[in-house]
């Protein structure tokens, strides 16, 4: 689950400033995946609660490139 995130892998910084792209977070109730999210925003852990719909973060991944994560209920 959200412990498990290691850090944001290298193929990342290969891609192209002008490109962009969007990540989709799948998963059961409780598996993680608002942990993951803010994790990913935040570099922390936080306490959450279940998400209603859907939730959608900006994540910057270098200085100049963001990736729009969307994390989608179970
Ligand atoms: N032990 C453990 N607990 C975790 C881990 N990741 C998340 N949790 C806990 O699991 C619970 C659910 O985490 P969420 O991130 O809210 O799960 P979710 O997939 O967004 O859940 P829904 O929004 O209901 O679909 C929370 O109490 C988290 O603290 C992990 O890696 N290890
Ligand atoms: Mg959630």
């Amino acid at each position: 689950m959200g412990n498990g995130l290691s850090e944001q892998p290298s193929f990342i910084s290969a891609v192209p400033f002008f490109q962009s792209f969007h990540i989709a977070i799948l998963g059961l109730d409780s598996a993680g995946k608002t942990t993951v999210l803010y994790r990913l925003q935040f570099n922390e852990f936080v306490n959450t609660v279940p998400t209603k719909g859907f939730n959608a973060e900006k994540v910057r991944v270098t200085y100049s490139m963001y990736v729009q994560v969307f994390q989608q209920i179970g």
